[in-house]
């Protein structure tokens, strides 16, 4: 078993009846936790060069400014609509309850920059594929779609087929 695993919350039908909420506020409390989380997020992404971390709102942000720091890359925040003040571009999706979009500031990636995108949850895949056309239309190059957790049941990693993901949990 994967020793991060036990520091994660399962809270039944939030937000939301049905569905089966994994919340890392309890991962998040404890540093051994983190460190060791941290760790293999960075062992995920192996050796590989990266010039743009982009953390997604909000879990995503966690981790994402920690992954930035280590592989010496810029961070970059993917929001929810009207909170970025700069001009952004914008991608809608379906979540697995609602639908939303993200935003991203037009200059926050180069063209042929190398990006990696982290969250905490895959769950259906919707958010991650949009933050992935995001960066696609901004001329960056995608390495990995790196999260903590991974809700196989959901199917993410169909809708992100065209991409490299990977994930510390798998359920
Ligand atoms: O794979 P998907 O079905 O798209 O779902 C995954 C997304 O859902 C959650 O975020 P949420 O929208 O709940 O926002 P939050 O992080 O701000 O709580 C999670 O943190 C991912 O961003
Ligand atoms: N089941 C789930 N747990 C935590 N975050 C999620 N985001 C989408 N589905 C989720």
């Amino acid at each position: 078993m994967n020793e991060i695993e036990q520091y994660i919350r399962v809270i039944q039908d939030f937000p939301k009846e049905g569905v089966l909420f994994k919340d890392i506020a309890t991962l998040l409390q404890n540093p051994k936790a983190m460190q060791l989380c941290k760790k293999q997020l960075i062992d995920l992404v192996g050796d590989q060069k990266i010039d743009k971390v982009i953390g997604i709102e909000s879990r995503g942000f966690f981790f994402g400014t920690l992954l930035a720091a280590h592989f010496n890359a810029g961070f970059i925040p993917v929001r929810k609509p009207g909170k970025l003040p700069y001009k952004t571009i914008s991608e809608l999706y379906d979540l697995e309850y609602g639908t939303d979009a993200v935003e991203i500031h037009i200059d926050a990636i180069k063209k042929g920059e190398r990006v990696l995108i982290h969250d905490d949850v895959l769950a259906t895949g919707g958010t991650a594929n949009a933050v992935c056309k995001l960066v696609e239309r901004l001329g960056g190059e995608i390495v990995q779609c790196n999260f903590i957790i991974q809700l196989d049941f959901l199917n993410g990693k169909e809708k992100l087929k065209n991409y490299t993901i990977a994930s510390a949990l798998q359920y």
